[in-house]
């Protein structure tokens, strides 16, 4: 009898949250298939590369796990309030992993028109094969030009390729492409498909010679290849976590073969394309350093360490002595590699010293340290008082600031394009040594002369937007080295002291806007339309 009296009006509550249950479903459905796509749809490979990476998501969102992020839409982009008004967010993609990098590089800020490329915009070019036996021409003496005869060695050395190259690109090795693709305005170009050739080939090529490189004052070794292509090797000194000690000053810091790497992937994600591709590679001490260097001041310093490590030093000016050893575990060591840049008669370069150069002193104080106007001065001075160059070199303390590179003392150019051209990130083995601190002087370019290139600050902006979020860029794009199947190549806190860097970078010039015009230099003409809402 109970249970009878009960049957129906149970059965009509049954009804009403089945059919209930069938509606909230089919909303869901609706909801996923036209808002959410791209987020549920996601690519093949994440599951792979977050395999590879070991990211620990516990500051960001996972785009490794796939059943984390294809239900619910990404909280901070849904929270965005300048989604509507901000038309840089209409080619705003929710995706995440590497899609979000090809994302970020379709984007028109980093497809800006370039001016057409002139005979004289390229560093290098080579001969017709008509010069080349019309010997005693003129062009014969062009030091710029490359002639299939000079890559002919007489004498084969041992392990090195007979070299068959012809003026046809398609026999020319990676590194040599690499070169002969270098122009007036980037070092590489991003779209290029020599790009992954070349930092495949570094991380795979065997090693014939390694030989210390002079100069500089730490230990660097140039490594060659079968083909005739060089690298500069930097070794790993210390774990990926150690903080730079605050006791030591910038110039003393250690130079690290992550932020070498890290580096290349920061300057190309900012789309300035001025940084030597990098990429890291585990060698072998004994077999690809000590059995095959000529370098006998490099060999005396080979010992096997009381674990039985296998370990050396070098000669140079810091840290090259039996109390600072690099060793392999017994045999293995991290590294990274920078494609070599045309030997110098070539392509010879310029080297500019750096008007924010620090002191280099523990007492001393630079000028521009003590003299608030003293951007003033630089202005007026030659290069920087015409061109792009001061925006440029503004371009690079954004770089630096981001990294918490403190010691850019030079830049260099290449000599053949004189004062208008791009300035070469080299040298940034003193970046990520801290992520707990941020060092505001690096930015003193641009709080002293309040001025940025305008395609940069939109791409900084860009990289602050939820989808595009600079760490996020970066942890995807690291993950693509060699390096990353071994431990990320940084940190996650290295990761967020980015993107806290970029709050303060665009922070800056909004203070700038705030109390001057001329703030931006405007170099992005006939894409203005495109961005017309944009706040500048
Ligand atoms: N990829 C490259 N190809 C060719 N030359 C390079 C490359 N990278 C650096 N160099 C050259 O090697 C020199 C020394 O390299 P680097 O600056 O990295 O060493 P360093 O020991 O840090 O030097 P310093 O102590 O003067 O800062 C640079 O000034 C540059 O001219
Ligand atoms: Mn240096």
């Amino acid at each position: 009898m109970v249970k009878r009296s009960f049957g129906l009006p149970t059965r009509n509550i049954y009804l009403g949250l089945a059919c209930l249950s069938l509606t909230l479903h089919l909303v869901l459905a609706f909801f996923c298939l036209s808002v959410l796509q791209t987020v549920c749809v996601l690519p093949s490979s994440l599951s792979s590369s977050s395999s590879v990476t070991g990211i620990n998501a516990q500051h960001h969102q996972p785009f490794s796990s796939p059943a984390s992020t294809s239900h619910k839409p990404p909280t901070s982009s849904v929270k965005d309030e300048t989604h509507t008004v901000d038309p840089i967010l209409t080619h705003l993609k929710e995706v995440r992993g590497p899609d979000a990098l090809e994302a970020l590089f379709n984007h028109p800020l980093y497809n800006l028109p370039q001016p057409e490329l002139q005979e004289d915009d390229w560093l290098l070019k080579l001969k017709e094969s008509k010069d080349v036996t019309d010997k005693g021409s003129e062009e014969e003496s062009e030091e710029e030009a490359l002639d299939d005869s000079q890559w002919q060695s007489a004498s084969q050395e041992e392990g090195y390729d007979r070299a068959t190259w012809t003026s046809d690109t398609t026999t020319h090795p990676p590194w040599l492409r690499f070169h002969l693709g270098i122009t007036r305005w980037e070092l590489y170009n991003r779209k290029d498909p020599t790009l992954v050739q070349l930092t495949h080939y570094l991380a795979t090529q065997q090693i014939l010679g390694a030989v210390q490189k002079t100069g500089g004052t730490q230990l660097k070794l140039i490594m060659s290849f079968p083909n005739y292509g060089q690298a500069l090797l930097k070794p790993m000194r210390q774990s990926r976590d150690a903080e730079t000690d605050v006791n030591l000053f910038y110039f003393s810091d250690f130079e690290r073969h992550n932020a070498e790497i890290a580096a290349f992937h920061l300057d190309r994600i900012l789309g300035f394309n001025r940084i030597p591709p990098v990429v890291g590679r585990l060698i072998n001490v004994t077999t690809e350093i000590r059995e095959i260097t000529t370098d006998h001041r490099l060999s005396r310093t080979f010992f096997t360490s009381p674990v039985g490590n296998v370990c050396f030093y070098g000669q140079c000016e810091y840290y090259c002595s039996t109390e600072h050893p690099l060793c392999g575990r017994p045999h293995e060591l991290e590294v990274s590699l920078a494609a070599m840049l045309p030997d110098l008669e070539l392509a010879p370069r310029r080297s500019w010293r750096s008007p924010w150069r620090r002191a280099y002193s523990r007492t001393k104080l630079a000028q521009w340290e003590k003299d608030p106007v003293y951007c003033d001065t630089v202005k007026q001075t030659p290069p920087y008082n015409q061109g792009t160059r001061l925006v440029d070199l503004i371009d690079m303390a954004v770089l630096d600031y981001l990294m918490g590179n403190m010691d850019r003392h030079h830049y260099e150019t290449f000599e053949k394009f004189g004062n208008e051209t791009f300035l070469l990130h080299l040298d940034n083995g003193r970046g990520f040594g801290r992520h707990s601190r941020d060092e505001p002087s690096i930015l003193a370019p641009l709080q002293q002369c309040c001025r940025i290139r305008r395609s940069t600050l939109l791409r900084l902006r860009l990289l602050s937007r939820s989808g595009f979020r600079l760490s996020d860029m970066m942890r995807t794009s690291l993950a693509q080295d060699p390096l990353a199947a071994v431990a990320p190549l940084l940190s996650e806190l290295h990761l967020s002291a980015l993107d806290r860097r970029l709050a303060t970078v665009l922070q800056m010039v909004q203070t700038c806007q705030n109390q001057h015009d001329d703030v931006i230099y405007h170099d992005t003409e006939g894409y203005d339309k495109e961005y017309d809402q944009q706040p500048d």
